[in-house]
């Protein structure tokens, strides 16, 4: 069994993870970290937990979960990561950060935009980004795991094929998301609240979210250029799911069957990427609560431009999901062990 440590359990992500790995046949939770709750019982949080887990919260020392565990998940705020991990730490457990601590690779870059110093600068080289679909086999050798940012995974998914096979202009790129409100945790905001939200759809960090360089950094691997975007995320009264609309400037007349082709050769074999059939747009209702990314894309022959769309739910594949997908990974299960529950609907 694969021990398991938690830090921030209590929060949307945390409680995913928690959700996911209690059906994971291979996973065993020792310690749920929180800073709020510490002492009180995980499902007096959560009361979903009633009668499935009947420990109490514990803290965040991450030096104490390393001596009784294997994989330590950080689903905490931005830079708590960076400030607990260390060698002795890393050379016992796995960390996979769900956070954005360790998936830009310039530090300055991080700095600038998260507005906050970087403490564990010396670590961002080594740690793998953790896109399975790209990266699978660095992934299974890390230490560190940089979990994808929810709209960078969905994002970067639904652009991917054609950037790589050179279809588009890359600089070209403008991307349309949406969110549903948990991608925002669960501390109070008064942006989040029942009436700031309900009934109504808002655009937020426009030319300056922080999830623009992460989708900038992964889309100029993939170009082999550097690549700049648009992003342009907005709040929709939704709980879960996250829906991108993206669109680039073809650099040739191609066919429907040429593009499938190539969204084909990439996701074929990928289980959790689903391409959608001819003229089928991507919808969040159809990958709620699973690890499923859909992604389709339409040729407009009258602009010369393309659209590419993906649907995902934000605290799965863009988090709980994705993370124990790459600790399947990391421990060498097959990768859709724990993950292969079919979306929820209604
Ligand atoms: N929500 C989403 O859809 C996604 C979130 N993420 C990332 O996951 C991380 C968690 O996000 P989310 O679950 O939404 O956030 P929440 O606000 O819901 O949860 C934050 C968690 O971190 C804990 N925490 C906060 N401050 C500290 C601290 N100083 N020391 C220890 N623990 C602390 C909280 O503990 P307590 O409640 O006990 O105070 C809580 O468990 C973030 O980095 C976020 O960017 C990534 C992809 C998607
Ligand atoms: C709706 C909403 O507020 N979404 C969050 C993104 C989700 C998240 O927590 O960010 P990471 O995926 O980088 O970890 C935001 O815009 O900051």
């Amino acid at each position: 069994m694969i021990k398991a440590g938690i830090i921030g359990a209590t929060g949307y992500a945390g409680a995913e993870l928690v959700r996911l790995l209690l059906g994971h046949k291979e996973v065993e939770i020792k310690w749920y970290g929180s800073r709020s709750y510490v002492d009180q019982a995980y499902a007096s949080v959560y009361q979903n937990m009633f009668q499935l887990v009947d420990e109490k919260c514990l803290d965040d020392n991450m030096e104490a979960m390393a001596d009784q565990v294997d994989v330590i998940f950080t689903a905490t705020p931005q830079g708590l990561c960076a400030s607990l991990v260390n060698e002795n730490i890393l050379n016992k457990v796995k960390i996979i950060d769900l956070s954005a601590d360790f998936r830009i690779k310039d530090v300055n870059v991080y700095e600038k935009w998260y507005g906050i110093e970087h403490k564990a600068p010396q670590y961002i080289e080594e740690a793998v980004y953790g896109l399975c679909e790209v990266n699978r086999e660095k992934i299974k050798q890390a230490r560190i795991i940089a979990n994808p940012g929810c709209y960078p995974t969905c994002s970067f998914l639904s652009i991917y094929p054609c950037v790589k096979e050179g279809l588009i202009d890359p600089n070209t790129i403008i991307i349309d998301a949406k969110s549903g409100t948990s991608g925002a945790g669960r501390g109070a905001k008064v942006d989040n609240l029942f009436c700031e939200v309900n009934e109504n759809i808002k655009a937020y960090g426009v030319a300056g979210h922080r999830h623009t360089p992460e989708i900038e950094e992964q889309l100029s691997y993939a170009a082999g250029e550097p690549v700049l975007i648009n992003f342009t995320p907005h709040l929709v009264p939704m709980q879960r799911g996250i829906l991108v609309t993206a669109y680039a400037s073809l650099k040739k007349d191609v066919t429907y069957e040429e593009v499938k082709a190539v969204y084909d050769k990439y996701y074929d074999k990928e289980y959790f990427v689903r391409v959608l059939n001819k003229d089928v747009c991507p919808q969040t209702r159809w990958v709620e609560g699973s690890n499923f990314v859909d992604v389709n894309f339409k040729i407009d022959p009258r602009t010369k431009r393309i659209i590419m769309m993906g649907a995902m739910d934000n605290l799965v594949k863009g988090a709980a999901g994705q993370a124990v997908q790459n600790m399947n990974l990391l421990f060498g299960l097959d990768e859709k062990t724990g993950l292969q529950m079919a979306p929820l609907f209604p």
